[in-house]
């Protein structure tokens, strides 16, 4: 295993890059701990696989290097690397067996066959493998098939990191979920340094301890669920972690209050020192609040803004409504249902749970 680090990286695919679009990874400094469970979220597109393929050796990047635990790889080949790769589509050999298809990475670095069979006896038992040991991998349905493929990725104890590139795609849902749980708790017992890439939020907040959300080529925040649920770092992460997303409102600034629509009237929020500092003379500010977090109250105070109810589903569990604020729609995620679609109320925005953002990134 190895601690991995990717200073001033960059990507294009074109020579000659000019503008930030050229890039397909943006300039970053990205460092991945020894022995950590990582996943590399971000809609399609936005870069996952170039960067996996540059730690794995598939891709040389056209700027910055690859360094496993403080030696340059940048110019070594993948086989070079000890990397192991999963890839979204089964990559075994059907005419062996189970058995043989985990042993192939094992044997083929010279290990002795009893020290084969005891590693392959323990990463079948983990997969739930061990009664397949002995059959044809060509005679298997397609998940069982990319449990060998996990399987291969994770029986070299000695790999530098073993990367999962959307590796459950090809899993039925149930499967899948058990899997993830799976993958998670192995990672706990071999600590192993493992990335899985994916686009899905709830395959990546499972899995992993650290989350590297990625879009348009740029890493915009790392943390855990929790990190990223409470304090994303940028409106996209706000947006795109959580079901649904996060409230992002631009409002217009002004005498340090944040106001919900143009109209003389409306009401607005008293920005918090920092955000008015971060400001800067600007004129717009992005006021973010989960829809968790926002409250229904009956009565006006000091602090709500008046609110008309658009919308209410009940969910079973909660009440989902959106609200009109000035010119936004504003969902909340409620316990009780706040009366109905016309009516007047009024929101409330606890200043701790309420986020600003100036050009995307959070300023309070
Ligand atoms: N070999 C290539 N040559 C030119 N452009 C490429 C190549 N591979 C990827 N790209 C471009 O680089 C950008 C990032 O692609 P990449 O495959 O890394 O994204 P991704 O997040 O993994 O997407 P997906 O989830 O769809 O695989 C995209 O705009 C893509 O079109």
């Amino acid at each position: 295993m190895a601690r991995i680090e990717l200073p001033d990286l960059a990507h294009a695919y074109k020579p000659n890059p000019q503008r930030p679009e050229d890039y397909a990874l943006r300039p970053m400094n990205l460092t991945w701990d020894d022995g950590g469970a990582y996943a590399l979220l971000g809609p399609s597109g936005c870069g996952k696989t170039t960067l996996l393929n540059i730690i794995s050796g598939l891709v040389r990047p056209s700027h910055g290097r690859v360094i496993f635990d403080g030696k340059d790889v940048t110019d070594l080949p993948p086989e070079a690397r000890n990397i192991a790769q999963v890839f979204q589509f089964p990559v075994i050999y059907d005419t062996m067996t189970v058995f043989d298809n985990l042993a192939f990475p094992l044997r083929n670095r010279g290990w002795k066959e009893a020290e084969v069979r005891k590693r392959v006896e323990h990463i079948a038992g983990m997969l739930e493998l061990s009664a397949d040991l002995k059959q044809r991998a060509s005679g298997l349905a397609v998940d069982a098939k990319q449990k060998i493929s996990l399987g291969r990725g994770l029986v070299r104890p000695d790999v530098a990191a073993v990367l999962f590139d959307e590796p459950l795609t090809v899993i039925d849902p149930h499967l899948k979920w058990l899997l993830r749980r799976k993958l998670k708790e192995i990672h706990h017992e071999l600590k192993l340094s493992l990335i899985y890439v994916t686009h899905d939020q709830v395959e990546a907040l499972t899995f992993a301890d650290k989350v590297v959300v990625m879009t348009q080529g740029e890493v915009v925040q790392t943390g855990s669920a929790q990190e990223l649920f409470e304090e994303p770092a940028h409106t996209f992460v706000g947006y795109f972690i959580g079901n649904p997303g996060m409230n992002l409102l631009a409002c217009p600034v002004r005498d340090g209050r944040a106001y919900f629509g143009t109209d003389a009237g409306v009401d607005g929020i008293a920005l918090p020192a920092k955000a008015q500092s971060a400001l800067a003379g600007g004129a717009a500010v992005t006021i973010g609040i989960r829809p968790e977090f926002v409250e229904c109250v009956a009565a006006q105070a000091s602090d709500t803004v008046a609110a008309m109810v658009a919308s209410v589903r009940n969910m079973g569990t909660h009440f989902m409504a959106d609200f009109s604020v000035g010119g936004h729609t504003v969902t909340a995620k409620l316990r009780a249902s706040p009366a109905r679609a016309g009516e007047a109320v009024w929101l409330r925005f606890p200043p701790e749970r309420t986020l600003y953002y100036v050009n995307d990134k959070r300023v309070a």
